[in-house]
């Protein structure tokens, strides 16, 4: 087969499927691309869903607080009415509470005056154990004074809430920026859920201080708002979406990475995409939040199409298709070639003998002809015919005659070496050899005339020797432009016509 046309068979082979499965690559890329995109997109919904619902609860802090900040007196009565219906249709707040300031030299004569409605009310703290002791001495004190809803929070009536350590920082915050300061993420304890939430402070003054000290010192105590981060998660983000993906949230303020609520567990084998997607949400009452978000495979494959497989398979298909037919093509050119050579060869070859035939010899001689007129060569050319065949064929039959041709065919194909050279059937039972740059063709040609008589087939009827003979004329000649190489036959047949009537089994040179 030819190497050609199969390397190229190969090479569109391999650049078929390597196309193919680039190709298959590229749209897989492009759609997790548009995946990604979506993906995003929906995040970034997600995380603005979740900060509308937050902002909507703080401003629902900030209301109450602008209603407090222009009551005469703080009443407990008045302080139910703005807060009850407000908390029976916010499930995201849990309570709202009042924290005064209380300076150390005052905290006797307060808590007594407390004791009168509430028996027992003192300023208190929790102790490492989580019990309920009395507030160390400090210049200052923060105890919930009035707490709504009252049932859920009775506990928490005293709580100085500067004797803890997250509720402290924020409370501190907000007295010095005069602004809602939310704690990082608390633990609610009293939730039946376990849910995390924070607080937010609000401070109140007497007056409106515009800096620093006279924020410190014109402090009168905080309204703050218990927030239930799931209860907003919840309604911010419908529970179909969570489906398609795990999210938390993750508190980042001051470069901390604490999670405050998360959809799932990313290890529970759902999640092939590692890398999660994060929205930052606006600064909320000085916290810095954030959601990470990672699609899970259900989503992704949701979103998948059959684009690339059906581009590869097709791209397979197409390429095996092309490839089988370009080596069916090519196979059927080499068989037609195959057989056009084997026409050729036969055209060529003398069908009993196996040599040249007298259509390669004139061919051939007119070639060698040409190539010694063009290089200034001599050419030679031998004309061997047997003798006395006539009586041969009489006497042993025309069948033995033909093998006796085959015979002296190989015979005289032995002697004969260059690929240039050429033994042929010149006629019935005359052969010829042509021989381009032969200097002592006269000795090839005695050569030629000793290895058909070593053959010693018995030719009894032979007028001189018992065994065939053949007689050969010779012939040289360095053609010029214009000759003929029917000129070097004609000289060949002249010598052999000597040959022939000098006596037969000889060799005669023009
Ligand atoms: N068996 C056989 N005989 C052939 C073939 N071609 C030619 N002949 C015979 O070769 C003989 C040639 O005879 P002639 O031309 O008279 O020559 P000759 O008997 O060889 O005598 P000289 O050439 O003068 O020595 C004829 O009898 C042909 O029939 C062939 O293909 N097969």
């Amino acid at each position: 087969m030819n190497t050609k046309p199969l390397l190229a068979i190969i090479v569109f082979l391999i650049s078929g499927v390597s196309g193919s499965w680039w190709m298959a690559q590229w749209l897989k890329d492009s759609e997790t691309r548009v995946i990604e995109a979506s993906f995003e997109n929906d995040v970034a919904r997600h995380t603005a869903a979740l900060e509308r619902e937050i902002l909507l609860n703080l401003e629902i802090l900030f209301s109450i607080k602008g209603a407090l900040d222009v009551l005469p007196v703080l009443t407990e009565e008045s302080f139910d009415v703005l807060t009850r219906d407000v908390l029976a249709r916010t499930s995201a707040i849990q309570a709202f509470a009042w924290a005064p300031r209380v300076v150390h030299e005052a905290r006797a004569q307060f808590e007594l005056e407390r004791q009168s409605d509430i028996p027992g009310f003192a300023i208190t703290a929790r102790s490492p154990t989580d019990a309920v002791v009395p507030a160390p001495v400090a210049p200052e004190y923060y105890p919930v004074y009035y707490i709504e809803p009252l049932r859920d929070n009775q506990a928490a009536l005293g709580f100085d809430l500067s004797t803890e350590a997250r509720r402290r920082a924020a409370l501190l915050a907000a007295r010095d920026q005069g602004e809602m300061v939310a704690t990082a993420g608390i633990r609610l304890v009293q939730e039946t859920s376990d849910q995390v939430g924070f607080l937010v402070f609000t401070p109140v003054y007497s007056g409106r201080p515009t800096d620093l000290a006279s924020r410190r010192r014109e402090l009168i105590g905080f309204f703050n708002g218990v927030f239930r981060l799931g209860d907003m998660f919840a309604s911010a983000i419908e529970t179909t979406d969570l489906d398609t993906m795990y999210l938390r949230l993750v508190d980042r303020t001051n470069g901390q990475n604490e999670v405050l609520l998360e959809s799932g567990s990313l290890d529970d084998g759902q999640y092939s995409m590692t890398n999660a997607y994060r929205h930052t949400l606006s600064p909320i009452a000085g916290r810095q939040w954030e959601i990470q978000a990672v699609p899970n495979n259900a989503y992704v494959s949701s979103q998948r199409s059959w684009v690339p497989q059906m581009t590869l398979g097709g791209g397979l298909i197409i390429t095996l298709l092309l490839s089988s037919y370009g080596l069916m093509v090519l196979r059927k050119n080499s068989q037609l070639k195959r057989a056009k050579d084997e026409l050729e060869q036969i055209s060529l070859t003398d069908g009993l003998t196996g040599v040249a035939n007298r259509r390669h010899f004139d061919q051939h001689l007119d070639e060698q002809w040409q190539l010694s007129v063009r290089e200034l060569g001599a050419i030679s050319l031998l004309i061997i015919d047997i003798d006395h065949f006539k009586n041969f064929n009489d006497q042993f039959g025309h069948q033995a005659g033909d093998e006796c041709l085959m015979k002296v065919a190989r015979a005289l194909n032995t002697v004969i070496k260059r690929p240039t050279d050429l033994v042929a059937r010149y006629g019935g039972e005359e052969f010829a050899v042509i021989l381009p740059n032969t200097t002592r063709a006269d000795e090839l040609a005695e050569a030629c005339r000793e290895r058909v008589e070593a053959l010693r087939i018995e030719n009894p009827r032979h007028g001189v020797k018992s065994v065939l003979t053949v007689s050969v004329g010779v012939s040289t000649m360095e053609p010029h432009r214009g000759s003929e190489f029917t000129d070097l036959i004609a000289s060949a047949d002249r010598a052999l016509y000597r040959a022939k009537s000098s006596g037969r089994n000889r060799v005669e040179v023009a």
